[in-house]
């Protein structure tokens, strides 16, 4: 039998749609990184959160937006910055009662980019 994506698993859009509002709360109100996001465009800021969340749970539907280097280029992003994301990441989805093996997957994504997205 064919295995569900990641995605599929933690409930599709659904599960983007939730997170996005409990994920972006804790980002925007923390002080160490909420100023990379103070020039987002107030329109594009939904698709951009989905996008996102939708890629770090494996985007199934392929994404087609830049990549990682290029989307976080010049922001001089720390790890620290990073991890604090991370963490919020990995919180919002406890809240969300997201099973822990999961999660884990999701963290490997995340991980996955962190080269790409710190000190670039
Ligand atoms: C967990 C790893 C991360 C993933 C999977 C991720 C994913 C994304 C995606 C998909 C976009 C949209 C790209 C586009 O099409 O334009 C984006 C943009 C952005 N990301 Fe990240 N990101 C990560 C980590 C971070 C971190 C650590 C920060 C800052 C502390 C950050 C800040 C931003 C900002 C400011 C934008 C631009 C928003 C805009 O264009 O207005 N990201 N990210």
């Amino acid at each position: 039998m064919e295995q569900e994506t990641l995605f599929d698993r933690i409930g599709g859009m659904d599960a983007v749609n939730a997170a996005v509002d409990i994920f972006y709360n804790k980002v925007l109100a923390d002080e160490s990184i909420n100023h990379f996001f103070s020039n987002t465009d107030v329109k594009n800021q939904a698709g951009k959160q989905k996008a996102f969340l939708a890629y770090a749970f494996g985007c199934p539907m392929g994404y087609t937006g830049k990549s990682m280097k290029e989307a976080h280029a010049h922001m001089d992003i720390t790890e620290a910055h990073f991890n604090t994301v991370a963490d919020y990441l990995v919180s919002s989805l406890e809240e969300l009662n997201v099973p822990g093996n999961m999660i884990d997957e999701v963290v490997a994504i995340a991980m996955s980019t962190k080269n790409d997205i710190v000190g670039n």
